[in-house]
């Protein structure tokens, strides 16, 4: 009996092991469909940048990865989301302290660790490793990374600005410099030395010690002949390789167009240093320095087999050259490759981070282009600010735009800003420095009185206002550029030289300025009431391209309903893949402007 009921006991005990070994079993299994739910739902996920460091979700997904990588378990949870928390994702207040009493000792401490801002090294890796492995080691190196940099951060007081934290993008960059023979860094000419990443050059020669890059300084149509000479010069001495270049300018050319800005004048000196490359001018050069770099790698791998070395193995020209283009966003990679390839292929917006994979082009059967997503390079010398009014973070997300409308303040000369916009600033007070820059307020509510632009509060509506300073700041109507570092005339004569090359270039800025001005014009000398400010509202993101009768139609669309027009990326030349890691090759046969081999004598 007493048995019995030991064996109903011991039978119920069994049961209940037994539900609770399912309940577990379950339990795991749901965890499991749940990971590669959430894996499966991530890949679904278009390529994304992750900038800027207060999104949480960037933060659990970080930490969920960590969790991925280091197995879970009890606390890992924890332990993962502090350790991507530590990592930088969450940038307290995401501002720089730009105090002048603190300005010279952080320069200290920046070039003092410049040596420590690294691009992400991609982990040595082999064919025979299988995806999940490469997957793995790249996650924790970039981890790594990402802990570094952010530990650079916490021990040395320093403030790292917004850079590219998704590593998707950053695999991107890793598969064009292993691909490419030649590296172009793209930078935008009015300041070259803001986007350019001299660690992405070391890393390119880590690769590979032949792997040369070239600095284009494009939008070289918006620089005046004499600061072109001033930054070949600094080029020069500094031994960086460079050309000048306008894919704008490549552009209007192809179409029978001519670009009428001022510094396209003198664009076509016989100074190859200062000379603005046209498109079969640049197409040959990149064809004749990658060609250089695999024939100089050939001669190597030859002597190193102890081959003979023929004249002619030396001097073959190789099957074809891969050229890779990288650089921050909105530089103008894209129409760069758009001009070369000689129509449309990748998409063209003022909007920065449009490009998010890279694209295969085959111009001909010995030259091939790739074209990387905008990268936003960890750095510490320039705010956030800086970066919305560099074009690198985009506008629209700007929470903070009197930030960003100070620095076009303090970069364009008073007068400048003045003659362009047709305003009149506030004078410096007695009491002031008489050369000080306007506020970003004076700027702003100038801006807002002379266009009557006026926010539902009754307000100026400082936002539309900087929003579209900040668009003529990029697209270079308001000029602006920056000299090189150490120039004497910048150090000694900043006023004459700024108001010099300023009202220079103001003139034919304003000239440029003019059509797009006229509607504002227009609009300011009407009644700003709330239907007009309304209406006026809705054409907003339009600027310049609204034509001057379509008022009537403006006013009658709902400006709610107003969304910047994206336009879009044209993808429809993708044809497949190339069967290394799944990017699309589009072949582009076109006949060689000039034979490479009388070009290049
Ligand atoms: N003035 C001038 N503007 C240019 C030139 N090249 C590009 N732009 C403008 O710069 C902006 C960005 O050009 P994109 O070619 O989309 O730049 P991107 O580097 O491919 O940008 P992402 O897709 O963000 O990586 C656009 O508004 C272009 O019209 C140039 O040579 N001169």
């Amino acid at each position: 009996m007493g048995g019995g009921g030991g064996g109903r006991k011991d039978r119920g005990e069994g049961l209940g092991r037994a539900l609770t070994r399912q309940r577990n079993k379950a339990a795991a299994a749901a965890k499991e469909r749940g990971h590669a739910l959430a894996l499966a739902r991530r890949a679904r996920q278009p390529l994304e940048s992750v900038i800027e460091v207060s999104d949480i979700d960037a933060v659990l997904q970080r930490a969920a990865e960590q969790d991925l990588l280091l197995g879970g378990g009890d606390g890992a949870d924890d332990d993962a989301l502090s350790a991507a928390l530590g990592s930088g994702l969450i940038d307290l207040d995401g501002t720089v302290e730009t105090e002048e009493e603190r300005r010279w000792l952080r320069e200290e401490q920046e070039a003092l660790h410049a040596g420590s801002l690294k691009v992400p090294r991609r982990p040595p890796w082999t064919p025979q490793m299988t995806v999940e492995e490469l997957d793995a080691n790249e996650k924790r190196a970039f981890l790594e990374w990402r802990r570094n940099l952010a530990r650079l951060e916490e021990n040395e007081k320093l403030v790292l600005t917004p850079f590219e934290k998704n590593i998707d993008i950053w695999r991107q960059l890793w598969r064009v410099l292993e691909r490419s023979d030649l590296l172009v860094m793209v930078v935008d000419a009015r300041d070259p030395l803001f986007y350019r990443c001299p660690d992405l050059e070391v890393y390119a020669q880590e690769i590979d010690e032949h792997k040369r890059t070239l600095l284009l300084v494009n939008k070289a149509d918006l620089l005046p002949l004499n600061v072109r000479q001033r930054w070949a010069e600094y080029f020069k001495q500094h031994d960086i390789l460079y050309l000048f270049w306008s894919a704008k300018a490549a552009t209007a050319d192809l179409e029978g167009k001519k670009l009428s800005s001022y510094s396209m004048e003198d664009w076509n000196t016989a100074d190859l240093d200062t000379k603005i490359y046209g498109r079969d001018e640049l197409l040959v050069r990149l064809q004749g320095e990658a060609e250089y770099i695999v024939n100089q790698k050939g001669a190597l791998r030859a002597e190193e087999d102890h081959e003979s070395i023929r004249s002619d193995s030396v001097s073959t020209r190789p099957k074809h050259v891969v050229v890779g283009f990288v650089g921050y966003p909105n530089v103008g990679k894209s129409s760069t490759i758009n001009a070369l390839v000689g129509q449309k292929r990748t998409g063209v917006t003022s909007t920065p981070g449009k490009t998010k994979h890279f694209q295969t082009l085959v111009i001909s059967e010995e030259l091939i282009l790739c074209d990387c997503p905008g990268l936003v390079f960890p750095s510490f010398s320039s705010s956030r600010h800086e970066m919305v009014a560099c074009g690198v973070l985009p506008i629209d997300r700007m929470t903070k735009h009197r930030g960003a409308i100070q620095v076009v303040a303090n970069r364009v000369p008073r007068n400048v800003l003045e003659q362009i916009y047709k305003i009149t600033l506030p004078k410096p007070k007695a009491y002031e420095q008489p050369s000080r820059p306007p506020t970003a307020a004076e700027l702003l509510r100038a801006y807002c009185t002379s266009r009557g632009h006026v926010s539902h509060a009754g307000l100026p509506d400082e936002t539309r206002a900087a929003r579209q300073i900040l668009k003529d700041y990029l697209d270079g109507k308001i000029p602006h550029f920056e000299l090189p570092p150490g120039d004497t005339d910048s150090e000694t004569e900043p006023e004459e030289t700024t108001d010099l090359e300023g009202s220079d270039t103001a003139v034919a800025a304003t000239t440029d300025h003019c059509a797009s001005d006229e509607q504002d014009e227009d609009l300011s000398q009407a009644d700003p009431n709330i239907s007009h400010v309304l209406s006026d509202l809705e054409s907003f993101d339009l600027g310049s391209e609204v034509p001057k009768n379509s008022t009537k139609k403006k006013k009658e669309t709902s400006y709610k309903h107003h969304k910047k027009p994206q336009r879009k990326k044209d993808r429809s030349w993708r044809v497949g893949n190339d069967g290394a890691d799944g990017s699309a090759v589009v072949r582009v046969f076109q006949k060689p402007a000039v034979n490479f081999a009388t070009a290049t004598g």
